[in-house]
C-alpha cells in the first residue's frame, strides 16, 4: 500500500517528566507514515485526493505545542489518534525522537503503529 511520509519534523515544545523540563522548550523530531491509496490522486494530479503533507505538519505541530506534555509516548498517541481521525488513512506509524535526552545516545524515542477502526476502513473503501 502507498505511504505519504514526513521525516524529521522539528517541533520545539515543553516536554518532559522532570520539574526542570517544565520551564524550557526542547526539540522533538517526528517521523510520520500515513497509509493511503494514492492512485486516484496521481491519475488526476489533484492535491484534494491525497494527504497534504504541509497540512499534516501544521496540524501535528499545533497539537503537540498546545499544552505541556510529560511523556513522548503521550505525544505519539495523540498524534496517531489525530491523524486517524482527521485524514483518510488506514494506518499510521509515528516515531517521536527526543535527541539530547540521553547524553551518550544519538537519540531516544518511541515508535507506534495504529490502524483505523474497521468501520472507518469500510467508509474509505466506498
Ligand atoms: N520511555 C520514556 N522514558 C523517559 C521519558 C519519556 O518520555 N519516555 N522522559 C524522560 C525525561 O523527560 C527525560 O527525557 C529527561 O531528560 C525520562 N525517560
Amino acid at each position: 500500500m502507498d505511504i505519504v511520509f514526513i521525516k524529521q519534523l522539528q517541533v520545539d515544545t515543553v516536554i518532559g517528566v522532570y520539574d526542570w523540563e517544565k520551564s524550557i522548550q526542547q526539540r522533538l523530531l517526528l517521523d510520520l507514515a500515513l497509509t493511503a491509496d494514492q492512485r486516484s490522486a496521481a491519475a488526476s494530479d489533484d492535491i484534494g485526493l491525497t494527504l497534504d503533507y504541509a497540512v499534516i505538519a501544521e496540524k501535528v505541530t499545533a497539537l503537540i505545542t498546545a499544552q505541556p506534555i510529560e511523556l513522548i509516548e503521550t505525544v505519539a498517541e495523540k498524534v496517531a489518534s489525530m491523524l486517524l481521525a482527521e485524514f483518510a488513512t488506514s494506518k499510521v506509524e509515528v516515531t517521536v525522537s527526543k535527541p539530547g535526552a540521553v547524553p551518550r545516545a544519538q537519540t531516544v524515542g518511541v515508535h507506534i503503529v495504529r490502524t483505523a477502526p474497521a468501520a472507518q476502513l469500510q467508509q474509505e473503501q466506498h
